[in-house]
Parts: structure tokens; C-alpha cells; sequence
């Protein structure tokens, strides 16, 4: 459920945030913006977590939820981290908490493990030097909450909640929450020069968060999009999923496309005439397998570049394999209908994958007839086969390929119902070959 607002001629305005049991606020001057939004009814995974700002404050440090989750909160979309900002340095944390992981000590980051869950605990900081773009040189300590949410990419990313449920909004982030607005906080160029794969970032909330991009902070993209050829694949990677796989991927992606951000990624380089049909398709991939697979097809890559491409893109094996069956199947279907033994050697989440794809761009098969063909196939896997290459040398046919091209014979004619899967019937079979 979403946030909605009323702007009055005063310019005062009410956000009503329907499952947070408050929840109707009003601002009239920046001193109340900044102060009279309260959270009343926290979710589960905020109580769990208020312990630890409890325990923070308790010995004179102040103590913020921050970030993603405080946004998410504000949204009502599933909260998946909880981040933690205080003015108190990571030795004093690990004073007060028992069990504590030094996950970024350098740059201010103690992980707490409280009552099974893990969170991070920041202290304020702020960043200078950023000569690679990608990771500041210096990380300063610094007292005010303030000076930390200055240095966070979006407004909407630089809200912090107290332990009484008090947001805490220096940069306008519950108006851009309430417009659907993904702006930098202060100059959006120096945002990206800190960290340019806040580039990527911006899009991806786009697509997740279904927000227009501010125009100032798509400028600054535009006018500084070869610095994310400075990001590692990886991180482009998992931003570029996100996108992909986001409920509004398609304006998403024409925004990547608008601010070039594609022409420093592998393989997408001079292709904006292919990938601008992705924001023309039917359906959107929801699965990371179909978003690769839609790409690979929009692009015509041939079948012997699928690998080059997903290793480009640093991808694991495991997703490169699924992704090659399923562009392989969908080539399959697009020009024949598949045998029994072609269903048979394709697994049924790399079936549904591709006709999902199939839909996505727009060449529907029927799916359920494939569906219906799959669910009677008389194998449906190697195991169900009542012999194996065993039982063929023990029948006297001699080691070697004849073994594996006999088995693949027999499951074809056991999938074309010319052949029963029991011993006596494959006896028979075998004493007439
Ligand atoms: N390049 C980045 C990454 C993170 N942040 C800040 O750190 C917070 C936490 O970062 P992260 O967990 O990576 O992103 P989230 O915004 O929480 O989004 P997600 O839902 O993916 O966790 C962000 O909200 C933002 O305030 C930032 O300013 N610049
Ligand atoms: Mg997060």
C-alpha cells in the first residue's frame, strides 16, 4: 500500500501511511517536518532491533535506524536489513554488546549478533577523496547525525527513525517518498563522483520502487555516466539485476538507456536501438534467468556467445547453464514443437522459465499443452528408467559408447510409447537390435 498526500494552499501537507496504525500527520513549517512525524506501531522487525538503540542510548550515545530500511518502512515493502547509525565509535559498541563481528571496523562498522538476527552499526561518518570513484580515501568520524545523512546517495535512502519512532528528514526524503521522486541529496554530481555506482543504483530504485527519476540527478547521470566503467562488474551486476527484475523495469531501463549508463556496461555498448524494445514488451522478466535470457535475445547474440556474455558479466555457472537451456529451448519452440525426449532432457523449471520468456516477448506458445505434454511423458527423470548402463554390460553388450547411444535409444522409444519401461519388454527390445 502506498503513501498518499494532499497539498493544501497553505502548503501544508498530510501523508496518511495506511498500515502503521498512526497515521495521519501534517507539516506546517520545517520545524514540525523535522520533528512531528512519529511512527507509532513499529513492525516486528523494528521492535526486535529497538533493544539495541535502547542499549546504545542507555549510555549516552544517540543511536538511528537509517537508510533502506527506514524508506522500505515508510513504503510498506518488506524489510530485509536493518542499519543502525550512532555517534558512538565501534570499540564502544562492542563494550556494550556481547557478541560482535569487526565487519568494517576501518570504516566505522561493527556487526552485532542480538536474539538470532545480525545488524550493522555505523558510526557517523562522513567521506573525503574518492580519487577511484569507488571508494573514499579517508572515512572521518563525525558527532551529528546530520553530517552523516549528507553523504547518503538519495533523499529518500537519508531518513533515520528514532527509539520513539521519530523521522528524522534533513533533505526533504518524505516529500520525494510522497512524489515518487529519486533525488541526490545536494549536488547529484558529487554524490556520484563518492560512489559512481550510485548511477546504477538510481535506476534500480526506479524499477523496484516504480519512482520517476528527478531531472537535475538524471543530468548529473547523464553528464557523468562513463565514471561507473570505474565499478566493478559485480556491483554493476547485482544493481542491473535489480533493475531488470524490478516492478517498473521497463521505464527503468529507458532511463538506462537515456543517461548512456549502457554504453560502459559489457556487451550493451552502441545496442540502444536493440534494447530499447525491452521497454516495448508485453510482460517484464521476474526472474533474473528470464531478465539475462530477454537480454541475450533482444541483442540476436548467437548460441556460441551466450557464455562469453554471461561470463562477462561475471555471472556463476550455475546461472550461465540455466540461462543457455533457456535460450535454447526458446529458439526450440520458436520454430518447432519439442519431442517427448526434447521435454525429457529439459527440466520443467528451465520449461516454465522459457515459456515465461516466450510470453515476456510477445511469441506466446501454448503453454499449457507443453505443460500437459510434460506431466505425461512416461520418464520424467534418468532415475525412473527401470535399467542403467549395468545392466547392459551384464547383458553382454561391450563397454563403450554403444552403452550410452543403446540407453538414449531406449528412453526415446520409452517417451514415444513404443516401448514399455519394465526389464522384460527392454529385453525383448535389446534381443532385436
Ligand atoms: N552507494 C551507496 C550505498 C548505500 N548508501 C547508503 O547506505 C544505505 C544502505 O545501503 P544498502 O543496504 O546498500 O541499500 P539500501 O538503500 O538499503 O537498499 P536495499 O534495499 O538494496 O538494501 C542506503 O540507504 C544509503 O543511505 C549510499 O549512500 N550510497
Ligand atoms: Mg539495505
Amino acid at each position: 500500500m502506498n503513501i498518499y498526500h494532499f497539498l493544501s494552499k497553505t502548503n501544508s501537507y498530510y501523508l496518511i501511511l495506511p498500515n502503521l496504525a498512526l497515521n495521519l500527520v501534517k507539516f506546517n513549517s520545517d520545524y514540525e517536518r523535522k520533528s512531528i512525524m512519529n511512527i507509532t506501531e513499529l513492525p516486528n522487525v523494528f521492535k526486535a532491533a529497538l533493544p539495541i538503540l535502547n542499549k546504545i542510548n542507555k549510555v549516552g550515545y544517540e543511536a538511528y535506524f537509517v537508510g533502506g530500511c527506514v524508506r522500505d518502512l515508510l513504503l510498506n515493502r518488506h524489510i530485509h536489513d536493518i542499519d543502525i547509525a550512532t555517534s558512538a565509535y565501534p570499540e564502544e559498541i562492542k563494550q556494550i554488546f556481547e557478541k560482535t563481528i569487526d565487519t568494517g571496523i576501518k570504516h566505522g562498522t561493527v556487526t552485532v549478533l542480538y536474539e538470532g538476527q545480525s545488524y550493522e552499526i555505523t558510526t557517523f561518518r562522513t567521506e573525503s577523496g574518492y580519487q577511484d570513484y569507488r571508494r573514499p580515501d579517508k572515512v572521518t568520524f563525525v558527532q551529528n547525525l546530520s553530517e552523516d545523512l549528507k553523504r547518503r546517495d538519495f533523499t529518500i535512502n537519508a531518513l533515520a527513525m528514532d527509539a520513539e519512532g521519530k523521522i528524522i528528514d534533513h533533505f526533504y526524503g518524505l516529500n520525494d517518498l510522497v512524489v515518487h521522486n529519486i533525488k541526490a541529496v545536494g549536488k547529484a554530481e558529487n554524490r556520484f563522483h563518492e560512489d559512481a555506482l550510485r548511477m546504477m543504483r538510481a535506476v534500480r530504485f526506479m524499477s523496484q520502487l516504480g519512482f520517476e527519476l528527478d531531472l537535475d540527478t538524471k543530468k548529473a547521470i547523464f553528464d557523468n555516466h562513463e565514471l561507473l566503467s570505474k565499478i566493478s562488474i559485480e556491483r554493476i551486476r547485482d544493481e542491473f539485476v535489480k533493475m531488470g527484475v524490478g516492478k517498473s523495469s521497463k521505464r527503468a531501463f529507458e532511463v538506462f538507456l537515456d543517461t548512456e549508463l549502457y554504453n560502459e556496461v559489457p556487451y550493451l555498448e552502441h545496442k540502444k536501438e536493440q534494447l530499447s524494445v525491452f521497454s516495448k514488451l508485453n510482460f517484464s522478466p521476474v526472474t533474473e534467468e528470464t531478465f539475462w535470457a530477454t537480454i541475450i535475445i533482444l541483442l540476436k547474440l548467437p548460441n556460441n556467445e551466450i557464455a562469453k556474455f554471461m561470463r562477462a558479466w561475471k555471472n556463476s555457472n550455475a546461472m550461465e547453464h540455466c540461462v543457455y537451456d533457456i535460450v535454447t529451448f526458446f529458439d526450440l519452440l520458436s520454430y518447432r514443437i519439442p519431442s517427448n525426449y526434447e521435454l525429457f532432457s529439459t527440466n520443467l523449471d528451465t520449461i516454465m522459465q522459457t515459456l515465461d520468456l516466450s510470453n515476456i516477448l510477445g511469441q506466446p506458445v501454448n503453454s499449457q499443452a507443453i505443460i500437459d505434454r510434460y506431466e505425461a511423458l512416461p520418464l520424467k527423470n534418468e532415475s525412473e528408467l527401470v535399467i542403467d548402463g549395468n545392466y547392459l554390460l551384464k547383458k553382454g553388450i561391450p563397454a563403450g559408447p554403444r552403452i550410452g547411444e543403446l540407453l538414449i535409444e531406449i528412453k526415446k522409444a520409452i517417451l514415444e510409447r513404443k516401448l514399455e519401461n519394465n526389464i522384460s519388454a527392454i529385453d525383448v527390445f535389446l534381443n532385436n537390435k
